[in-house]
């Protein structure tokens, strides 16, 4: 029998490049995005367009759990008839309803307000590292703004939410120092709650700050009214006025985090990749890419087709506070491994709560394939080191499995484990990332 390559302990052999790459990447719409989207659609007055959204297992658990609550989500081509769409017609809440958030951050955390909303009982489940990640910001803020909420006592999944069709809001007080979308949740249904919310994080720390102005940006773009810390308010404070939405029509950005490891092979094979369509303005975090890939090596440059990004040939070690940009921590790790100077990689103690534990994932894999990563209390302390083939685990961390793709470009040998779970995001990276090597391996 042929083996699986979807099986959670498959390897996939990651392509060894013989060349400096030379492509151009169509990268699929941001999971951050679409998500925020669909949430934003489904609580709107009227029904909305989004086009090109992500079609991945995060974004695929959000639409299946608005349907369940009584959304509509159709396939459509858009309405002037260019590109695939999806049209979102909203629909009163309704329950029983059971969610599989999966290992999905934005459907575990943006969903529960919406569920206060729902006429029934909502039920949250999902995959088995779901029930560890911090959900307490969440279902206590919402308690506290007047929801029942029964879980089992440890401020995490799984949980039914008893929605009343109808929630209090107001004034609420959370640390957010373990995950931003806390307060992402928490602001993008305030405009149906009663009064409104107002959440102050009174945390140490505040991970993710695009994340939360990608939040605010779209509550704006639909009609909210949202007073921030940097319009004005208070530090740390963000308020949002009760009020309808409207329904937009909203094209999807490209994923600019995965769009990473695109940009990582030009740096680590000294060759040039365009990526279409790369937003001159945009939220999403990783657009920090362009300065940090820089001071790594590469140089980039942004025209009217995208963002071209070209390797030196030389690879640097950087000493960076990625707490804005968590996400990009694997696939800056995986380039710092194979650079020419040590990297200290500071701000990211969360990421010990993301799909897996991320630091001492990369930690250990770096390391068994021969390379000298040390965990620090806030992040990673890197010595690059030469390389040898192994097996490069996952975790089920989609970020990890793209990491290990970008070392194997330099590293013979490497062997990836269930390279399938990239679907989380990016179900075509196999393809997209053969397709960008060629027929040559490069
Ligand atoms: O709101 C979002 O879309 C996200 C926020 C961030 O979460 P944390 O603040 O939990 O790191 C980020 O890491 C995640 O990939 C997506
Ligand atoms: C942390 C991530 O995802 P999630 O939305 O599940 O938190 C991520 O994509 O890197």
């Amino acid at each position: 029998m042929a083996a699986n390559p979807t099986a959670p302990t498959a390897l996939w052999p990651a392509p060894y490049a013989r060349g400096a790459v030379d492509a151009t990447v169509h990268v699929p719409g941001s999971k951050s995005v679409t998500n925020r989207a669909l949430v934003l659609a489904a609580l709107a007055s009227e029904p909305g367009w989004l086009r090109r959204p992500l079609r991945s297992r995060d974004t695929l658990l959000m639409a299946g759990a608005l349907r369940t609550m009584g959304v509509g989500i159709e396939e459509g081509v858009g309405p002037d008839g260019s590109g695939e769409a999806w049209r979102v017609i909203p629909a009163g809440f309704r329950g029983p309803a059971t969610v599989d958030v999966g290992n999905a951050g934005t459907v575990m955390r943006f969903l529960p307000p919406v569920a206060t909303l729902a006429a029934g009982d909502i039920r949250f489940d999902g995959d088995p590292r779901s029930y560890e990640r911090p959900l307490h910001g969440v279902i206590d803020a919402l308690r506290t703004l007047g929801a029942r909420i029964d879980d089992d006592g440890r401020g995490a999944l799984p949980l039914t939410v008893h929605g009343g069709g109808a929630l209090d809001g107001g004034p609420v007080s959370i640390d957010a120092s373990s995950s931003s979308q806390f307060v992402s949740a928490l602001l993008l249904s305030g405009p149906r709650f009663n009064q409104g919310v107002e959440v102050r994080h009174t945390g140490a720390s505040l991970p993710s700050l695009p994340h939360i102005r990608m939040t605010v940006d779209m509550l704006r773009a639909v009609g909210a009214q949202v007073d921030t810390p940097e319009s004005g308010g208070e530090p740390n404070v963000w308020r949002v006025t009760p009020g309808a939405l409207l329904g937009r029509d909203l094209t999807v950005e490209p994923d600019l985090s995965n769009a990473q490891p695109f940009l990582a092979a030009a740096l680590v094979t000294g060759g040039k990749v365009l990526i279409p369509d790369w937003p001159s303005r945009t939220t999403q975090p990783g657009d920090r890419l362009r300065e940090i890939f820089t001071e790594m090596g590469g140089s980039c440059e942004l025209t009217e087709y995208g963002l071209e990004f070209t390797g030196s040939g030389r690879i640097h070690g950087i000493d960076v506070d990625l707490g804005d940009v968590g996400e990009l921590t694997p696939g800056i790790a995986a380039v710092a491994a194979l650079a020419d100077t040590p990297s200290t990689l500071r701000g990211v103690s969360h990421l010990r709560l993301h799909e897996t534990d991320r630091l001492a994932a990369l930690t250990k894999e770096i390391n068994e394939l021969g390379g000298d990563v040390t965990e620090t209390a806030d992040g990673l302390r890197i010595r690059p080191r030469a390389l040898h083939g192994g097996v490069f685990h996952t975790y089920e961390d989609h970020r990890m499995a793209t990491s290990g793709a970008i070392i194997g470009l330099a590293v013979d040998g490497v062997q990836i484990e269930n390279v399938a779970t990239t679907a989380k995001t990016l179900p075509d990276f196999p393809d997209l990332w053969t397709g960008m090597l060629g027929s040559d391996g490069a």
